[in-house]
């Protein structure tokens, strides 16, 4: 019999792309609420009690409410948005940052979705740490470029009606809200300094990481430490430097539910950056919630999804 699954906030960016990945899918079926009344808690509240699996892409508040509405269900969640990923009772669904987190995922009830950002620092900075070369006390300095995707609805229409047209940095004042979720995955004590920027253009999302004094030995433990963390993984790749040299493209991994990591430096200085690359309307969010609903179901992972491009193969 076919899973069923829920898909509330169904008609925004994330919502959106999570349903084009299940429509076609013989072992789904989507339960779905009038759009009249897709605010409505009654209405959502039938959804849930229908429902095995809810997938909530929801502004914070909202998702906290659905939460509340399906307890007494006893749904399944998974959470796209900010409210539960540093939360007590939530499993971080990241299944590739750590031995025995995909079985975490597969045995929960709540699953927190990684956002954007974070998925490609955790993914960089966790093993790194892990392995010694980053001090976690250190507050490792990390930037990056995301497309107006990244900032929902609201975002997009200020792109698509001409009323924002450029580029532009944010959270200048260390006050990101990955930062929570970067510093516990990431295995920090001491919060990173970070800042994001909007490119403009739609869609994916390019991330580094950056250590001023790690030289050409550390670079190579580096990489070594990213292999050994992410063997075997299908959507979790370690590229060669030259991939994505000279130009760090954003947009290279769009439509894929791949996360490409590569280690930069110049060893003549031992300054060295380490990129992450993915969709971040893919692994960064809708590739990730559909990724961790298979998870849960006990389907193939890969199931509706797709791994990188050629290259990163
Ligand atoms: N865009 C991205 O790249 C990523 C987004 N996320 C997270 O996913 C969540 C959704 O983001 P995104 O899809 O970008 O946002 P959007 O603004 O594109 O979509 C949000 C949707 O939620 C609906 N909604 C708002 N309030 C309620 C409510 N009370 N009850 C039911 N539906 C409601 C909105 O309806 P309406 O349009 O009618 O207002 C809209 O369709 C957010 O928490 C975001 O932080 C996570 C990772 C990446
Ligand atoms: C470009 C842009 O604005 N991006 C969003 C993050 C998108 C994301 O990862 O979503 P969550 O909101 O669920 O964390 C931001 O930086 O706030």
């Amino acid at each position: 019999m076919a899973h069923k699954v829920f898909i509330d906030g169904e008609a925004g960016t994330t919502g959106l792309q999570i349903r084009e990945r299940l429509e076609q899918r013989a072992d789904i079926t989507l339960v779905q609420v009038d759009p009249a009344r897709r605010k409505d808690a009654g209405a959502r509240s039938e959804a849930l009690a229908e429902a095995d699996v809810a997938i909530l892409c929801l502004p914070d508040d909202a998702a906290r409410e659905t939460v509340t509405l399906a307890e007494p269900h006893g749904t399944k969640i998974i959470d796209a948005s900010t409210a539960h990923r540093v939360a007590e009772g939530w499993v971080f669904g990241f299944a590739e940052m750590a031995e025995g987190q995909r079985e975490a995922i597969a045995a929960a009830q709540y699953v927190s979705n990684p956002g954007c950002w974070s998925t490609c620092a955790i993914a960089l900075i966790r093993p790194l740490v892990g392995a010694g070369l980053i001090d976690p006390a250190s507050g490792p300095a990390i930037s990056g470029v995301s497309g107006y995707t990244g900032g929902g609805k609201g975002m997009i229409a200020e792109y698509e009606s001409g009323e924002t047209s450029g580029s532009f940095l944010y959270a200048a004042g260390q006050g990101h809200k990955h930062l929570p979720e970067i510093v516990k995955h990431g295995l920090l004590s001491a919060v990173p300094v970070f800042v994001p920027s909007v490119g403009a253009y739609a869609q994916g999302m390019a991330v580094a990481v950056q250590l001023p004094a790690m030289g050409s030995e550390g670079m190579a433990a580096a990489e070594a430490a990213l292999k050994a963390a992410y063997a075997g993984e299908r959507f979790v790749t370690v590229v060669d430097a030259s991939v994505h040299e000279p130009r760090v493209m954003p947009q290279r991994l769009n439509g894929t539910n791949a996360l490409e990591l590569s280690v930069h430096g110049n060893p003549a200085t031992g300054a060295v950056t380490l990129i992450g690359v993915l969709d971040n309307l893919g692994k960064g969010a809708s590739g990730a919630a559909v990724q961790n609903l298979n998870i849960m179901l006990g389907c193939d992972e890969a199931a509706g999804l797709e791994a990188g491009t050629a290259a990163a193969a």
